[in-house]
């Protein structure tokens, strides 16, 4: 236990226990943070498994990452500024390189992030599982939330759709080069969190998408109460996904493959102009929110990522359509 103690305390994490907030970090039964008085606190909590997330085959850089920036898409969902967080490992072995490997992937998306480690517990287990906490903060009541699309609002996406189901297939049809531009979207996705950070208190609702854009979207609908209405030639597909999956499969990717971790929001037509200066390129128009509950305008048989419908590469695309959003063209 010594090992995993000294790697994940190794000295890449010693910048951050100076930073603000951090009254007292690793070492003792909790932290002590002081959460700025103007802010709220945003608190996600993810588990990432192997072979349920990432494959047990990658590299311990890209697993330390990956675990990592799945937490923050959650911050950068609502908008909020990354501050602390804390890291649960269970471990079949203790393997001084895979952890040392492990701990540089985490710590450099951390450090760019500016989010501090504070605490962690580590156990044997038979099977890796990673599971972090973030806490973030967001100043007043500008969070971006699930609840508040209006009909009339446009829907927009950022960055491409797909790419990381296009690596997540490459990998399993034997692709092993973590730079390849779609293996790379699976295994380190960039989170949003500055674009967020940039745009809270002029979007009106939002949302990562982990689930697959259906998925996410039918979750932002059914808690603000709305429908949608997408232009299926807008949703924004990388050539390389293309040229990989061919258009319809890349398409299906898209709707329903997940991984992607690009922002998903509604916003109010006035603000397009504004949220495009703070986004630049990566704002992609998808549709507009409607007060039909439903989904229109897509023809898809998939229904994204459910952890308990005996799910794994085999039945993507093959599951009949039943997240009750009546998906018509
Ligand atoms: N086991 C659980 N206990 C309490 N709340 C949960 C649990 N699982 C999910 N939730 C809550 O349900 C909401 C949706 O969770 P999830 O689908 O995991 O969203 P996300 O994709 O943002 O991680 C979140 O507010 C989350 O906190
Ligand atoms: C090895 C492997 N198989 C399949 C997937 C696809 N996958 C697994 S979980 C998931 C959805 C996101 O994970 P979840 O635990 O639901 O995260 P949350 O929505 O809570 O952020 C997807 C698309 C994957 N990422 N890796
Ligand atoms: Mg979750």
């Amino acid at each position: 236990m010594r090992d995993v103690e000294h790697a994940s305390r190794s000295d890449h994490v010693s910048p951050h226990q100076a930073r603000a907030g951090v009254v007292l970090g690793q070492g003792d039964d909790c932290a002590l943070l002081a959460p700025s008085s103007d802010c709220r606190l945003a608190v996600s909590v993810d588990t990432s498994l192997a072979d349920v997330h990432f494959p047990r085959d990658a590299s311990a850089g890209a697993i330390g990452h990956r675990a990592l920036a799945v937490n923050l898409s959650d911050l950068a969902a609502m908008g909020a500024r990354p501050r602390w967080f804390v890291l649960a490992l269970t471990l079949p072995e203790v393997n001084e390189q895979w952890l040392e490997g492990f701990a540089r992937g985490l710590y450099d998306l951390a450090h760019k992030h500016d989010i501090a480690l504070v605490g962690g517990d580590i156990t044997r287990g038979r099977e890796l599982s990673i599971t972090i906490t973030v806490h973030g903060d967001v100043p007043g009541d500008d969070a971006i939330t699930r609840h508040g699309a209006r009909p009339g609002d446009l829907l927009a996406v950022t960055g491409t759709l797909g790419n990381a189901h296009g690596g997540l297939r490459a990998w399993f049809e034997g692709q092993r080069d973590e730079c390849h531009p779609l293996v790379a979207a699976y295994l380190r996705p960039a989170p949003r969190v500055h674009e967020a950070m940039s745009i809270r208190g002029k979007v009106t609702a939002g949302l990562d998408i982990s689930d697959g854009l259906l998925a996410d979207l039918n979750h932002l609908c059914t808690r603000s109460g709305v429908g949608a209405h997408l232009d299926a030639s807008a949703i924004p597909l990388d050539p390389a996904l293309v040229a990989s999956l061919g258009a319809s499969d890349a398409l299906e990717a898209a709707l329903n493959g997940g991984d992607d971790y690009e922002l998903l929001l509604a916003l109010a037509p006035e603000q397009e102009a504004a949220i495009r200066e703070a986004l630049g390129g990566t704002l992609h128009v998808i549709g507009r929110v409607t007060s039909e509950s439903g989904i229109t305008g897509i023809t898809s048989t998939g229904q994204g990522w459910q952890h308990f419908q005996g799910q794994g590469l085999q039945g993507q695309g093959q599951r009949s359509n039943d997240h009750g959003t009546g998906a018509t063209p």
